[in-house]
């Protein structure tokens, strides 16, 4: 827990967690800016009740998502405005700029914010600029902050890296996150070495599901199992056949550390 953190920013990080403060499950539906449509009839409110009722504690949502959905959902749920994107069909889809900021997530309600940092891609500076202002805007407010940081870019090869993994999470710690989220290596020992060396919690990404469900599963076994305060999982449970069967197995890994039916 950080020493020097104001009490309301405290009392809002604390507050993030619905479900104990044993493991932290952030659904993240931010992929429209950057893939497209993630819903076929537009509609979030299914995938909002499956986080509510289901065992999430949080989600991530951009700010126009915001005026299509109910706000009941949010009476068990914990919202983060996301204030970063880029698209997928962009000629650099790594160049992350700000489309909002945290007065207004605030405005909106907001109980966080997100910010998502492509480091080693071409404009990392300026991400790295966006992030330190974000922060600072969050030191003002008392608001948590939630980094996104992969290493991304033409010259990495391999994003879940150990080491630029290590040095990402480091990145978001040092400009002031309260927690940051990543796609951790697969190797168990490495994960544990990379949440032991970051002084505020690391959340495990879900990623791609191409591998199939199970291995998704199996992956954010093991970041908890090593470490991870918890996941930021997104297209494993919109692009499940059941939201909600995937939201409660997800929430039985994050917050009861328990191997759930589907593995
Ligand atoms: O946090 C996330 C996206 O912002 C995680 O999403 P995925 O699980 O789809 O990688
Ligand atoms: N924040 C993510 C969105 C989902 O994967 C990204 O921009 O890559």
């Amino acid at each position: 827990m950080p020493v020097n953190e104001t009490f309301a920013r405290r009392m809002r990080r604390e507050r993030l967690h619905r479900h104990g403060d044993r493991g932290l499950l952030v659904v993240a539906l931010d992929h429209p800016i950057g893939a497209g449509p993630i819903v076929r009839d537009g509609r979030l409110d299914p995938l909002l009740r499956a986080a509510a009722h289901h065992g999430a504690d949080a989600v991530v949502l951009h700010k126009g998502a915001l005026r299509h959905v109910r706000t009941g959902w949010f009476r068990g749920l914990s919202l983060i405005v996301h204030l970063s994107a880029s698209t997928g069909i962009a000629p650099d889809p790594d160049a992350k700029v700000l489309v909002t900021g945290v007065e207004e997530a605030l405005r909106l309600g907001a109980d966080g914010v997100s910010v998502h940092v492509n480091a080693g891609s071409p404009t990392e500076a300026r991400q790295l600029a966006d992030l330190a202002s974000v922060a600072d805007a969050c030191d003002r407010w008392g608001l948590p902050l939630l980094a996104m940081i992969y290493p991304r870019g033409p010259g990495i090869r391999d994003g879940r890296d150990p080491d630029l993994v290590a040095h990402a999470v480091t990145v978001a710690a040092e400009i002031g996150a309260d927690l940051v989220k990543t796609a951790l290596p697969a190797d168990a020992a490495q994960i544990a070495r990379i949440t032991a060396a970051c002084p505020i919690p690391v959340l495990a990404a879900g990623g791609t599901t191409d591998g199939g469900a199970t291995a998704v599963l199996e992956h954010l076994g093991t970041a908890l199992r090593s470490g991870a305060a918890g996941a930021a999982v997104g297209r494993l449970i919109f692009e499940a056949p059941d939201p909600g069967a995937m939201t409660r197995s997800v929430a039985a890994l994050v917050h009861d550390q328990r191997v759930p039916a589907l593995l």
